[in-house]
């Protein structure tokens, strides 16, 4: 047990989905997951181990922000040894190209600021997925039919956002969607030599401002799901 965690040792899995909502986990655990078991419930921030397709895999709630994000990340690696760790959002689109309800592989996430912050102080580190699970998650893409865009989010910190000029800058540089986690999940991965990927489905459009209805939100999940336990087994 952890702080967070209250799963006993040896009961999460090397790999590791994490959604922002612990119900998302819930779903995804008894959507996707054989002999799904519940292994936490510390503040209601759900997670589950059990099985896909023979491998063993886990699927925890990150809660929402860097911060949250890196409470789990944290105990889940240094703690309970996770190696694999794939976040599976939803995100906010930043370019006409990007429709609702596509899919976004994050290859890097650009941030005003995370928790690592206060490590690495006047540097611009650069947060980026791990290459071998980029590639396998659009490998898996293209066998399933999906056609997920490929290129840098911005990990914000705040989700009412007061500078919209800096939403206008991101869409400038190319940036492909608005999430709040991705950065950090990508910066803890590198400190401690562990792989991760960051999997979103665009659920609002910052400038069609389009929004996927509640009760679409399931299904089009369902596609990144699909996209993250395949990169994660490849
Ligand atoms: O759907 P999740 O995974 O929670 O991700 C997105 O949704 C939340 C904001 O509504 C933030 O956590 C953001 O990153
Ligand atoms: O963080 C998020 C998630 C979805 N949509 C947004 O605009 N921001």
């Amino acid at each position: 047990m952890t702080v967070h965690i209250g799963a006993n040792p040896g009961e999460i899995a090397e790999t590791v989905l994490l959604p922002g909502d612990p119900l998302r986990a819930e779903w995804v655990a008894q959507t996707f997951l054989d002999d799904a078991e519940c292994v936490n419930r510390v503040r209601g921030m759900y997670g589950f181990t059990g099985f896909w397709k023979g491998h063993r895999v886990s699927v925890h709630g990150s809660g929402m922000g860097m911060p949250s994000l890196s409470i789990y990340a944290n105990e889940l690696i240094r703690d309970y040894g996770a190696k694999t760790l794939i976040r599976i959002g939803s995100c906010g689109a930043m370019q006409q190209s990007v429709s609702v309800r596509d899919v976004i592989l994050a290859m890097t996430a650009s941030s005003l600021s995370t928790p690592s912050r206060g490590i690495f102080r006047e540097l611009n580190f650069a947060p980026c997925a791990d290459y071998g699970l980029l590639r396998a998650a659009a490998d898996a893409a293209e066998r399933i039919g999906a056609k997920p865009h490929v290129g840098g989010i911005y990990s914000a910190d705040v989700f009412y956002d007061e500078r919209p000029d800096l939403n206008e800058i991101m869409t400038r540089h190319g940036i492909l969607g608005v999430e709040m986690e991705a950065a950090e999940l990508y910066n803890l991965a590198a400190r401690h030599g562990v792989r991760a990927l960051a999997v979103l489905t665009v659920s609002d459009h910052l400038i069609t401002q389009e929004a996927l209805p509640a009760e679409d939100r399931q299904s089009s999940f369902a596609e990144m799901v699909e996209i993250a336990l395949e990169a994660a087994f490849a």
